[in-house]
């Protein structure tokens, strides 16, 4: 026998239960037969099946930064998932280089695709940390990108065992595949460009002998990696490229990222402020790359160690006043280097090395001082090669003498030669003897007219002028790394 109260409770318990039921019958009604069905689907994706969802489903996110270094696996997921799309998505980054066979697609931000793999669903997300809205984040610089894996709770192990694996052999079989160099920009905008500069050792006019020291150089340094490691050295190798405009400073970079099939990275230092800034540009860099400071005589702020105002890199950053001297600078990245970095380069370039800090001439930072002179005899024979396909004629030595007398660049010479390039062989040559000849001339003549005028605006002297000057700019590396 159920007790008068018991039965109250009950009574009231149903009736409470009857309305409820009554009412959301009533709400749904109204929610179906007024709601469009667009909204309807929204409230459903936005609030009923995530709250329903989250009781069963567990989220794996792969974040593109691991502390300061590139996380591999948020590189294996890109790749993985470039080949792959849902009927779903909407937009797609498409690129292809000259030297790439395929196009690549790359998921694009807020994009969700789902793959299959071993009867699972599995839903990814490209997200970034500062919400997908938002271009960049308070510094300036881009939100940091990452990867969320939805997945059932019950597939869990499943797919950290076997599901993470396959990406990763996947990711490999397709990077083999799709292999071309690239050349990134480190800026601001983190401006990706192929590299596709047809620059290689062979189509280099610089001297033979420098030619070869370099890629011995290079060749050193990338078999050694148990000396690094024994030596307790950070796995890197610094050269100072130093030299005339023309003289190839660009195209050797490319011919070294070609030799050795490493990224490329271009820093642009004029727009780092502040340390934080630099720190999160070097960490998107990876192993097996360059890093490319160009005309550091250049650079704002860098260039004067005596000059203490122009010396150090204000912060425009009122609460985060860091400095960042040249030196700071060198250290900061030979910090981060040795915590994550393996098999990189440094390369500064700079057309006046008589400009540059002492603290990036002082011995141990740049391994190796290499100086891109004006064209040579030899330098000359591999440009006509490379643009005429020729290895002798009757003209070559009296252009040669030419240029053993005056200082012309491999550019100037490579843009005579390309100006004629619908003419025989003949017609370019006789042209480039002309254009020598009158540049003698000129110098010749400025020389008679006075001493001021010897400085030919454009730069222009006899060889034997300069010879003198530059007694000084012999050396072409000083290996500091002996075993
Ligand atoms: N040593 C060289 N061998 C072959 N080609 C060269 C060489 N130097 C210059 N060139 C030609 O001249 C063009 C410009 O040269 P490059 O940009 O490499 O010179 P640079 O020294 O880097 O000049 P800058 O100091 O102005 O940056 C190249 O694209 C190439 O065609």
């Amino acid at each position: 026998m159920v007790p008068p109260a018991a039965m109250v409770w009950l009574t009231s318990l149903m009736s409470m239960a009857a309305s409820t039921a009554g009412s959301a019958i009533f709400f749904g009604t109204i929610v179906r037969v007024f709601l469009p069905q667009s909204l309807r689907d929204y409230f459903d994706d936005a609030i009923f099946k995530p709250f329903f969802r989250s009781f069963s489903e567990t989220r794996i996110v792969v974040e593109k930064f691991e502390g300061y270094c590139v996380n591999h696996v948020f590189k294996d997921v890109e790749t993985y998932l470039s080949q792959k799309s849902s009927p779903s998505t909407r937009a797609f980054r498409a690129s292809k280089t000259r030297k790439n066979k395929y196009l690549t697609f790359n998921m694009d931000r807020g994009e969700v695709i789902v793959d299959k793999f071993q009867g699972m669903e599995l839903a990814w997300k490209r997200t970034c940390r500062y919400g997908s809205r938002k271009t960049t984040n308070a510094a300036g610089l881009p939100p940091l990108p990452l990867f969320v894996l939805s997945i059932k709770r019950k597939h869990r192990q499943k797919v950290l065992g076997s599901y993470f694996p396959y990406i990763r052999r996947e990711a490999e079989a397709l990077k083999a595949e799709r292999k071309g160099l690239k050349l990134r920009s480190a800026l601001r905008t983190q401006t990706r460009v192929d590299l596709d500069h047809p620059a290689t050792f062979d189509k280099l006019a610089i001297d033979p002998d420098l030619k070869n020291a370099i890629i011995a150089d290079l060749d050193r340094f990338v078999g050694r990696k148990e000396f690094y490691k024994r030596v307790g050295k950070t796995w890197k190798r610094g050269y100072l490229l130093y030299g005339p405009p023309g003289t190839g400073k660009s195209s050797l970079i490319a011919a070294i990222a070609n030799y050795l099939n490493y990224h490329i990275y271009d820093l642009e230092l004029s727009d780092i402020t502040r340390n934080s800034d630099l720190r999160d540009l070097i960490r998107t860099t990876s192993n097996r790359s360059i890093l490319v400071i160009e005309d550091i005589d250049c650079t704002s702020g860098l260039e004067d160690r005596g000059d203490q105002q122009k010396n150090i890199i204000k912060s425009s950053h009122r609460k985060n006043k860091s400095q960042l001297t040249l030196s700071g600078l060198l250290n900061f990245i030979d910090g981060l280097w040795s915590s994550c970095g393996d098999e990189r380069i440094i390369i500064f370039t700079t057309n006046y090395k008589e400009k540059l800090d002492p603290a990036l001439l002082r011995p141990g930072r740049m391994d190796m001082h290499i100086h891109m002179s004006y064209c040579t005899p030899a330098g000359f024979k591999i440009l006509a090669n490379n643009y005429l396909g020729i290895q002798d004629h009757r003209l070559f030595a009296d252009i040669e003498a030419l240029i053993r007398q005056v200082e012309v660049t491999p550019a100037q010479i490579a843009e005579e030669l390309m100006n004629y390039h619908t003419d025989k062989p003949d017609v370019c040559l006789a042209r480039l003897l002309e254009f020598l000849q009158r540049k003698k001339i000129e110098i010749e003549k400025a020389v008679s007219e006075g001493p001021e005028k010897e400085k030919v605006e454009n730069g222009n002297k006899t060889k034997s002028q300069t010879e003198t000057d530059s007694e000084t700019e012999t050396e072409t590396g000083t290996d500091k790394d002996s075993d």
